[in-house]
Order: C-alpha cells, then structure tokens, then sequence
C-alpha cells in the first residue's frame, strides 16, 4: 500500500527563455501554481504522513524566500541578469539552466525538496507545475 498527500501553492515570477524562437525569449511573467506530492514511510499516532500546514510552512516559506515576486533566470543568460539588476530593487533568483516549467518543476523536486522535507519523515516523488491554466510540467523521480 502507499499513501500519497499534495498541497498547491501559488506565486508569481519572471523569466525568459534564452534561444526560445518564439515570443518566450522575452522577458515576461507566469502565475504559476505548484503541486507538491509527497509520500512517507509511516503515518505517525494522530494519522497522518505530515500534517497540511507542515507541509504549507516548508513548501510556501520556501517559495515566498526564493521565487515569488523574482525573476527567475537561467545563470548563463548574462544580458537578462544585468537588465533586471540593473532595476532597484530587484529579487533574481539563478538556476542552473533555463527557466522552462520542466525545469522549474525538476529544480523543485530534486533540490529543493530534499532540503525543505529533511527530517520530516516524508519525501516528494512528484512536482506538478502548472505555467497557465492550460499547460504545466510533471517530473516524477526514477523508481
Ligand atoms: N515545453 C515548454 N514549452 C514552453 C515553455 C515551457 O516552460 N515548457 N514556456 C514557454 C513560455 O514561457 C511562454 O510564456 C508560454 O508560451 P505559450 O504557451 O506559447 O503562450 P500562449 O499559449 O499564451 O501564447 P498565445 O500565442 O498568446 O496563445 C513557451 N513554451
């Protein structure tokens, strides 16, 4: 059997994608809406793999400290870095590869997540980022 819990989470970020052919090599923003899914080893006395504002205090204290209201950019891509710092003030947040929301959506899972959720006794095994209403990125770890 396997117990699997999930919360959503709202922000909003900037980005660009470097070398995109289309209208997405400028720089614009996202309402992006994120999916967290968790599983654990064990349900603890009261039932629960990790209590919902647990999981909300980690989850949205670190997006509200790393992505909302920045810009989030590809660290290689040096002409956008120095456009937005060059705008007082400013919030950058530096990936190591393009902003897509796969790879967003793959920082989240394999970066972050292992560092917000230590301890806790549970682990994401999916990260869910929706870009719009209609399109969004999944990444799944390997079995
Ligand atoms: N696989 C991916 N494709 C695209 C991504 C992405 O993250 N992964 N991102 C973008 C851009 O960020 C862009 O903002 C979204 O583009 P698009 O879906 O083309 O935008 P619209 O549907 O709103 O365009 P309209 O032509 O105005 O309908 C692009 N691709």
């Amino acid at each position: 059997m396997a117990i699997r819990i999930s919360r959503r989470f709202t922000f909003c970020a900037g980005h660009r994608l470097l070398g995109h052919e289309g209208k997405c090599q400028n720089l614009h923003g996202h309402n992006y809406v994120v999916e967290f899914h968790l599983t654990g080893e064990e349900q603890d006395s009261i039932g629960r793999i990790m209590d919902f504002k647990a999981l909300k205090n980690v989850c949205k204290g670190w997006l509200d400290d790393n992505w909302d209201h920045a810009f989030v950019l590809w660290d290689q891509d040096e002409n956008a870095l120095q456009a937005i710092r060059s705008s007082k003030p400013h919030r950058i947040y530096e990936l190591p590869y393009n902003p897509t929301a796969e790879n967003m959506a793959k920082y989240l899972l394999e970066q972050v997540c292992p560092k917000i959720l230590d301890g806790t006794g549970a682990s994401a095994y999916m990260v869910r980022l929706w870009e719009s209403e209609e399109t969004c990125a999944e990444v799944t770890l390997d079995d």
